[in-house]
């Protein structure tokens, strides 16, 4: 296969397996120069904030994605185990779930919650990135739309390097401002092996296996690209666009830069 064509005869379920997880592999977003700053303790805390602040935007928008998904369900059996990621993020009440635990994150980096929570002060690459992955859930196959969640087969590992290394090297976050993390670390690898196996199971023939293929590679790019907004406007060159959040103190701590 090349990356613009189906393969020409369908590959068994494990050989599928075997190339999503290569997308992965190859295009995963602990690869990108913003991840690896953070995960190295090379951030400011303006810059960690930065992070905090727009990453929310997906954390806001992943249950409306799952809404839409879930929408579009016919069968109970499958609506009843992905509704289950909107529980998740929503919790049963205001204060748990994990939109609620990124927002403990948010209050601890010292945010204020109304900016966080208003949108206010995103990155227009953020909130283009985070709408394109609503819009493409929606308007594709349900094939397509359960595909493109399998990055969650890889995030586990990062997420735990995640918990230990920010614990290392930021004082200014606790374990407690990262529980959003620990949740994570066990519903991830549930929900990853649950859509890895209506993939394999769902996508037979050629084009199905490419459209697979080809949603996982979008939502690396989803990823990819928030991450390319946070490192132009925080890092390098430091163009922060009109009304994105300023941290006051990355003006004067600057972080060294960190090149391939
Ligand atoms: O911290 C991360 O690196 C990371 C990555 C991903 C991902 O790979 O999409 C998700 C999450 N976290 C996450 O917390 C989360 O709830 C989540 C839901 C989804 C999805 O596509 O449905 N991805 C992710």
């Amino acid at each position: 296969m090349n990356a613009f064509s189906p393969p020409e005869t369908a590959w068994s379920p494990d050989q599928l397996e075997a190339q999503l997880r290569a997308i992965g592999a190859e295009r995963y977003h602990d690869k990108h120069p913003f991840h690896v700053l953070l995960h190295d303790g090379g951030l400011s805390r303006g810059q960690v904030q930065a992070w905090a602040l727009n990453r929310f935007e997906y954390q806001r928008c992943i249950p409306l994605k799952d809404a839409a998904l879930l929408a579009r369900i016919e069968a109970p059996d499958l609506r009843r185990v992905w509704r289950q990621r909107i529980i998740d993020h929503d919790g049963d009440g205001a204060d748990d779930g994990g939109i609620a635990r990124w927002l403990r994150l948010t209050d601890e980096l010292g945010l204020d919650r109304e900016l966080v929570e208003s949108g206010r002060g995103l990155l227009p690459g953020t909130r283009f990135a985070v709408q394109a992955y609503v819009h493409f859930v929606r308007e594709r196959s349900l094939l397509e739309a359960i595909a493109s969640s399998l990055t969650e087969l890889f995030a586990p590992t990062i997420i735990s390097q995640r918990i230990s290394s920010m614990l290392a090297n930021y004082d200014f976050v606790s374990s407690d401002a990262l529980s959003y993390f620990n949740q994570r670390l066990f519903q991830a690898p549930q929900d990853a092996s649950f859509a890895l196996n209506y993939v394999k199971c769902h996508a037979r023939t050629p084009q199905q296996q490419f459209d697979a293929i080809q949603a996982l590679q979008f939502k690396c790019d989803i990823l990819w690209s928030q991450l390319d907004a946070l490192y132009l406007a925080y890092v390098d060159p430091g163009l922060i666009p009109p009304g994105a959040f300023h941290p006051s103190e990355a003006r004067d701590e600057r972080v060294r830069l960190w090149r391939h």
